[in-house]
Formats: C-alpha cells, structure tokens, sequence
C-alpha cells in the first residue's frame, strides 16, 4: 500500500476539522471529494506531517513522521508557496540541485508541457495564478516521488494545462504510482478516478469506485449532493429563486 490512513483526527482547538478517518491508497488515482469545510486540506496536511493529528498515517509502510517520507511524496498545496522574488528557472534549480537530481532533460518536457517556456526567467510575483499552479505542480515533480498528493490541483489551470495533468495523472499512475488529490471538478473525478471518498463534516460518508458510479447508474453530482445531505439544501435554493 503507497498511503494508510487510520483513525485520523485532526482537530484545531476544540473543533474537530476530520473525525476517526480511514481510508488507502494503493498504484491508482484515489480522489477526495467533499463540500468547502469538508476536512480534505487537514487531512493532506495531516499526510505530510503539516499539522498535528491523532492516529496513524503510512508512507509505503513507514510512519509518515520518518524524515526519509519525503522523498516518497510529492506535494502541492492549495495555495502555490513558492519564492516569490525568485524565477521558475532559479527555484526549478534550486529544488533539483536540492534533491541532487542531475537529469534535466524530464524537467525540461515538464516545462514545455506546461508551456512555461516564455515565464522562466520571469520573477514569480509577476506570474498569474494559473502560472504560479504549474510552477508548483512542476516542483512537486522533480524527485519522481511515488505518491502525489495534489491539493485542488486543477483550480486555475486553463483547458491545456487541465489536460496536461490529467495525462501526467494517469501516466503516474501506469508507471506504477499513486495519486491522491482533492477536488471539486466532479467531472474531474469521475474521468481519471479508480476511487473516489466523499467527505462531510470531517467523517468519509461514502468510498465509491469509477465502476461502482457506473452501476449506480447516477452522475457523481447527484451521489455527491444526496451523501453529504446537499440535495435538500439545492431543492430549498431552487424553491426561493421560483
Ligand atoms: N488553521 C486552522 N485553524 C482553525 N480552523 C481551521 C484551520 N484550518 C482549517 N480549519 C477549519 O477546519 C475545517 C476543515 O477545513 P479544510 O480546509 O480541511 O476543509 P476543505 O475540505 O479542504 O475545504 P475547502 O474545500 O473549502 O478547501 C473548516 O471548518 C476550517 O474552517
């Protein structure tokens, strides 16, 4: 297994943001999907030992508080956090140079294939939102980590970059990795999914699989509103606007 999670709490004071979570990933793309507030961020973050939780979490086997996980994971946050005052091409090498990765030519097709050929010397507060995200995508790349945990991945990107690493996703996953990452693109979800984990209030309420939406012969959006108790609240939105 790339990823266990057990009885995962992760609280902030006396609020509990994810409550007794469990769930895996193994080599597939594993999506959590959940409405604003839902817990997913706390639970990535739990994931990459950013916040203090209760529980137990696995790296390929090793407690994700060993050093040596880091070298197993690739992150990207929701928010880019990156050297502002510095270039793409100055923190792409400081990043490899760090990871003492001296192959650049894969860096290189990750740079055309995000087509930041033309931002590379431009300072990153400079950049747009969109840029910043592939920067950051790009980065959490660079050590070809096994397991990638992508926070809101796709928000900003625009159509290309959307299909870029929707392909970069599932060719991971066929070189033998794992993907976890949270979303609210249901169609997202849905496309490059083997599973998918709806979360509300801080607890799973539902693991499904690509198959199992299929049989269930409902899109993702109904099961997802009808799980996490939104359908009722859609319906009462929609009466006020007759
Ligand atoms: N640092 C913090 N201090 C206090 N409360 C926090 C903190 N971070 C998150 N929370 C709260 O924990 C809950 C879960 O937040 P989290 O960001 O994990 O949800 P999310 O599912 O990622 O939401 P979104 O889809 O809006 O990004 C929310 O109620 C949030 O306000």
């Amino acid at each position: 297994m790339l990823l266990t999670v057990r009885n995962l709490v992760v609280k902030y004071g006396s609020f509990v943001a994810v409550n007794s979570l469990n769930f895996s990933v193994d080599k597939e793309v594993y999506c959590l999907l959940g409405p604003n507030g839902a817990g997913k961020s706390s639970t990535l973050k739990a994931i990459m030992n950013m916040v203090p939780f209760e529980g137990h979490i696995e790296i390929l086997g090793i407690d994700n508080k060993e050093k040596i996980v880091k070298n197993y994971i690739g992150y990207v946050p929701e928010q880019p956090a990156l050297y502002e005052y510095m270039t793409p091409a100055e923190i792409i090498s400081f990043v490899a140079s760090l990871r003492g990765i001296r192959d650049l030519n894969r860096i290189s097709a990750l740079i055309r294939a995000f087509s930041l050929e033309q931002y590379m010397n431009t300072p990153i507060a400079s950049l747009s939102m969109g840029n910043k995200q592939k920067v950051s995508i790009l980065l959490s790349l660079i050590h070809e980590p096994k397991l990638l945990i992508l926070d809101e991945p796709f928000n900003a990107l625009d159509v290309l970059s959307v299909k870029v690493l929707k392909e970069l996703i599932q060719t991971h996953v066929k070189n033998g990795g794992g993907v976890l990452f949270s979303t609210h693109i249901m169609e997202v979800a849905e496309k490059i999914c083997n599973r998918i984990g709806i979360m509300n209030r801080g607890v799973m309420v539902m693991e499904t699989t690509a198959e199992g939406i299929r049989e269930a012969g409902k899109s993702l959006e109904d099961i997802f509103l009808s799980v996490t108790g939104l359908d009722e609240e859609v319906k009462d939105i929609l009466k006020g606007l007759e």
